[in-house]
């Protein structure tokens, strides 16, 4: 069996490699005539998996390592009887922890203070119910707005657009959808963004798009600049628009869900769905051997003050999501002629998930607070 893997799967060889013959590639370059023998062809979200791609060809199994699946072409899999499979929640605790790293720099920066304030979430499926489970478990005030989900769940706070639109801090994760009842391409456009107020924090790690760029960049101009925005996504990419880049506090390379254990999982959900697919057990690594334990463990917080501060000390000793804002720009400075977004994520400088670090806290309210945010705590 012919097996194509995209380069950037982490594990692809360890893991496939007992099924047949694994070639790694390229996956933004991907072409029909590089995968038209192979049996089972595995990308991330750079690969169009599309008609064009596919047709003609002995691709039987489709795995992307990834949450979401705009680029797959789902109608001609089925219709062609591909099977298919992607990694549902894989990198849920990276995104998680990707927004609380950038509320903290906002905090550390800029003295926005989020704690005490409204917080909305938009879109409630593996990622946005863990952000908003990680708020409401801190005592925070949030709401969520996802009309496929309303009333799914009567203990959650489900609200209207507007409602979300007008808290002080939004956090975005729908995925982009140009279809069905509530397509989310373009969904935050002027009329949508004349509700946000002065001062709001926007962090969007959904999918560019989603936001009409060109209508944030505007509404940033009309509230002269009092916005915070934390941008992981970007319309067009890897080509991103350089005047967001330059209004933004936080600009990163889609790289929310990059902690080493999101992408991980990515692979090995999509290596437990091949096994399934081909009837197979798997036997290749285990488990626990092919998702990484954390570097920092059984660390000790004497916890006192403000809670925003607290919180940014013990997510930036993991995660700072500073470090991948100020890599892009250095990048895009030094080197305007290559990929450098596409660069930037090959190379990519791993981080750990804040579950994988077990805390010690001096007290109950703060060792409370911590697993809220995310952290493995001993009781
Ligand atoms: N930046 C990153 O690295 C990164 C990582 C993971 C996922 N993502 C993106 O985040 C998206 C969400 O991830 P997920 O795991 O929660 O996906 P999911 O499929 O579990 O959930 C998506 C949710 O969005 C809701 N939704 C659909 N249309 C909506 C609309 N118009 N308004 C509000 N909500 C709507 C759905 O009902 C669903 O509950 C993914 O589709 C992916 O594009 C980005
Ligand atoms: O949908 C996802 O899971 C994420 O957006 C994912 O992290 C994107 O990473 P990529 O597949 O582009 O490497």
């Amino acid at each position: 069996m012919k097996i194509i893997a995209d380069e950037n799967m982490p594990n692809a060889k360890a893991l496939f490699s007992h099924l047949g013959t694994v070639e790694l590639v390229n996956g933004r370059t991907l072409t029909h005539e590089q995968i038209k023998d192979a049996d089972v062809l595995l990308v991330r979200s750079v690969t169009k998996v599309t008609r064009e791609l596919i047709a003609g060809s002995k691709v039987r199994f489709v795995g992307s390592a990834t949450i979401g699946v705009d680029h797959i072409d789902m109608n001609y899999l089925a219709e062609q009887n591909v099977a298919f499979s992607s990694a549902p929640g894989c990198n849920a605790e990276a995104v998680a922890d990707y927004v609380f790293s950038g509320l903290s720099y906002l905090y550390l920066t800029k003295g926005v203070r989020w704690a005490s304030k409204k917080i909305g979430v938009i879109g409630f499926g593996n990622v946005g119910k863990t952000v908003y489970e990680r708020f409401a478990q801190m005592g925070c005030q949030v709401c969520v707005y996802d009309p496929l989900k309303e009333g799914v769940d009567n203990t959650v706070n489900f609200a209207s657009l507007d409602e979300v639109l007008g808290c002080d801090v939004i956090s975005l994760h729908a995925p982009l959808t140009q279809s069905g009842e509530f397509p989310t391409r373009g969904m935050l456009g002027v009329e949508e963004l004349k509700q946000l107020s002065a001062g709001v924090a926007i962090i969007s790690a959904g999918r560019g798009g989603v936001i009409d760029e060109k209508a944030l960049m505007a509404r940033y101009r009309q509230l002269k600049g009092d916005m915070h925005l934390v941008v992981d996504v970007w319309d067009g990419e890897p080509n991103i628009n350089q005047d967001l880049v330059s209004i933004v506090d936080i600009a990163t390379p889609h790289i929310a869900g990059y902690s080493k254990q999101g992408r991980e999982k990515g692979t090995w959900m999509v290596y437990q769905a091949l096994c399934r697919d081909l009837n197979l057990g798997a036997s290749a690594l285990a488990r626990k051997d092919a998702i990484s334990a954390g570097w920092l463990s059984n660390v000790s917080v004497c916890a006192g003050g403000v809670l925003e501060e607290v919180l940014a000390r013990s997510i930036h000793a993991l995660y700072d999501v500073a470090r991948d804002d100020a890599r892009l720009r250095f990048k895009y400075r030094e080197n305007k002629e290559h990929n450098v977004f596409d660069w930037l994520r090959k190379h990519y400088v791993e981080r750990d998930e804040l579950n994988t670090c077990l805390i010690n806290a001096d007290n109950s309210a703060m060792c409370k607070i911590l697993r809220a945010t995310g952290f493995s705590v001993n009781t």
